[in-house]
């Protein structure tokens, strides 16, 4: 058996900043693997995810072959169990993805909520966090939300005071603190550099 590969998992609720924080990381030359990119192609490659969620939300989670994010949308924020069973679905075959790349660092808004830490087993956790009406402004902008509908994936997430508890590091991304400043501190306080 190989030795297991080191994993840096950066996560964070949604609008708090992953993904921009990724862009920097890139700047780093590191490539981040991003989870709901992944999750999407799988769902949109995948013949047994596809068959799966077809028989969990119906048939018209597919337009020929094509995935309906609508559908999936409106199931997954019906009910607790509706996005736990969508989760069960997805994230073994994002985590199996995962471990089989390339990459190191993984960036997932719900890496504790759906137990995804325990498939890919992170040595470093990273969560971002930011105000919550930064983070509502943010995703209504990036996304065309109405401030109930940011509101409706916040409710689906964990508190970032938790998540600020499981981590090895925090980065505060409120617009006034210095990001590249961070990163920098927490890159030489870790003593692996991927
Ligand atoms: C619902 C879907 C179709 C919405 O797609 P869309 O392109 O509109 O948004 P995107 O994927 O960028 O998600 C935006 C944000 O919503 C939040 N979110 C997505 N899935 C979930 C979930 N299962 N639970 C809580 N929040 C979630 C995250 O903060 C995410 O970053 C898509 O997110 C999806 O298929 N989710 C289910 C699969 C999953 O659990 N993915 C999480 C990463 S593995
Ligand atoms: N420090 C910042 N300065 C300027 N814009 C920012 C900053 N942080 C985030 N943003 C912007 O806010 C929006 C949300 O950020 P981002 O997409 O990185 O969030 P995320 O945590 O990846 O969210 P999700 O869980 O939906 O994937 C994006 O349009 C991003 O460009």
């Amino acid at each position: 058996m190989g030795k297991k590969k080191k994993v840096i998992a950066i996560t964070g609720g949604i609008g708090s900043g992953k993904s921009y924080v990724a862009q920097l990381l890139a700047k780093r030359g590191i490539t981040v693997y991003d989870c709901d990119a992944a999750a999407k192609r799988l769902m949109q490659q995948d013949a047994v995810l596809q068959e799966g969620l077809k028989k969990l939300i119906g048939a018209d989670v597919y337009q020929g072959n094509q995935l309906q994010k609508s559908v999936v949308t409106k199931f997954l924020l019906a009910s607790e169990e509706h996005q736990q069973a969508i989760q069960q679905l997805v994230h073994p075959a994002v985590a199996t993805d995962f471990l089989h790349s390339p990459y190191n660092w993984i960036e997932s808004a719900i890496l504790f909520e759906a137990h995804f830490d325990q498939l890919i087993h992170p040595d470093i956790i990273i969560s971002i966090i930011a105000p919550l009406q930064t983070r509502v402004q943010r995703v209504m902008q990036r996304d065309q939300l109405t401030e109930a509908q940011a509101m409706d994936w916040i409710g689906k997430q964990w508190p970032q005071e938790e998540l600020v508890k499981r981590s090895t590091f925090t980065i505060n991304n409120d617009d006034d603190t210095n990001l590249d400043q961070q990163i920098d501190c927490i890159f030489k306080q870790i003593d692996f550099h991927i």
